[in-house]
């Protein structure tokens, strides 16, 4: 395990309220419990579940945003979320989150996000990257300094911000234009998501393909549930990336490999959730094989009890992949991210620098950059 967690990794696909620490979510309904807000009992069979199916998930959202929808709880998790990933040493995150309008707490779409940004600003553990710098400046790639010992962790944050499957055409709408608002504040793209049991997702087209049009990137979650013509219809859509891709049938894996669409893979979430019935016949060996574009993620930390280091040793050991093809497979994980290309440069460079420790080699845009 202990090379999973030093090596650097790339986390593209991990919802905020998902990501949620254990100890943090006991803490929370222990508060309300206190308020008399809720009664153990209640919750318990919700919260001490391990193997929860994918509409029990999707119960325990809905308890843990009674708990974190309000603004110095977001700020919160945020911060602790962040916090956890880079303790692993997880050096860009793409983090999505569904902004929430809660007038019972005075909260706003607009307000969520700038909680959420306030969690990003209060990090002072480690260095965290998350304002998008102008096009003509160099690129960022310092080594990390070197305090009493320890290096001092760096991670790049990129947010998306999620519409979820419940939400009319407008409210949607609203998120992207937040989205484009927020775009200097390290908001890069969109992602659909919420419970696929429920609505049409073309009841956000128009939000998606004003997302697009604005130059945002857009991430569909695709494929949880069996339903063809969505699957289908998601791939002819052509989003940047899409997460899961569980129910996939022939055609549609010759229409994604064909358009090379980049897919998230949330291992230990579709074993627990049942959308793959064990993970020796995940896809992932499928595509991995195939050498389809893919990264390793982590989907919901804390409700599945992952990290995204358990993720890498979970594949190599299912799959008899190694350190160096489990290094390059993070390495590869760059190329998919949304964030700019001087950010993807300075990744580049950061795997450079201990490819060597893995059996890998240093790829050629590098040595050109030595040469400079
Ligand atoms: C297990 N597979 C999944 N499939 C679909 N949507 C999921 C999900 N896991 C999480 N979410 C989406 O993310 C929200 C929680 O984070 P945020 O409140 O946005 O930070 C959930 O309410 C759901 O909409
Ligand atoms: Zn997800």
């Amino acid at each position: 395990m202990e090379w999973c967690v030093s090596m650097p990794k790339i986390e593209l696909h991990a919802h905020l309220n998902g990501s949620i620490r254990d100890s943090t979510l006991l803490e929370l309904t222990k508060a309300l419990i206190g308020k008399g807000v809720m009664n153990f009992s209640e919750v318990e069979h919700i919260i001490l579940k391990y193997n929860r199916s994918l509409k029990e998930v999707f119960k325990l959202f809905d308890l843990i945003h009674i708990l974190t929808t309000d603004h110095n709880t977001v700020t919160r998790i945020t911060r602790e979320v962040i916090e956890d990933f880079a303790s692993e040493n997880v050096v860009y995150l793409e983090l999505r989150t569904t902004p929430k309008k809660n007038d019972s707490v005075g909260m706003s779409k607009h307000s969520y996000v700038e909680a959420v940004l306030k969690g990003l600003r209060s990090i002072t553990s480690v260095d965290v990257d998350f304002i998008p710098h102008c096009e003509d400046s160099k690129t960022l790639f310092t080594p990390a300094p070197v305090i009493n010992g320890h290096v001092r962790k760096k991670i790049f944050v990129r947010l998306l911000l999620s519409i979820d499957r419940r939400e009319t055409t407008e409210a949607a709408m609203e998120t992207v234009k937040l989205a484009l608002e927020m775009r200097p504040y390290g908001v890069v793209g969109i992602d659909l998501s919420g419970n696929p049991s429920i609505g049409d997702w073309t009841t956000y087209l128009p939000a998606l393909k004003f997302a697009r049009e604005q130059g945002l990137y857009v991430t569909l979650h695709c494929g949880e549930l069996p339903n063809s013509k969505e699957i289908k219809n998601m791939l002819d859509f052509r989003p940047q990336r899409i997460g899961h891709a569980c129910f996939f049938e022939d055609e549609h894996w010759r229409q994604l490999k064909s358009s090379n669409i980049p897919v998230e893979i949330c291992l230990t979430s579709n074993v627990r959730t049942m959308t793959v019935p064990s993970i020796d016949v995940h896809h992932f060996a499928h595509l991995y094989n195939a050498k389809h574009p893919l990264a390793l993620c982590t989907d919901d930390s804390g409700v599945f009890s992952t990290c995204l280091s358990k993720e890498y040793k979970i594949a190599a050991d299912s799959f008899g992949l190694g350190r160096r093809e489990m290094f390059e497979l993070s390495r590869n994980a760059v190329e998919h991210i949304f964030a700019d290309s001087k950010v993807k440069e300075d990744l580049r460079k950061i795997f450079n620098s201990v490819a060597k420790k893995y059996g890998s080699v240093t790829t050629v845009s590098s040595l050109e950059n030595i040469c400079i």
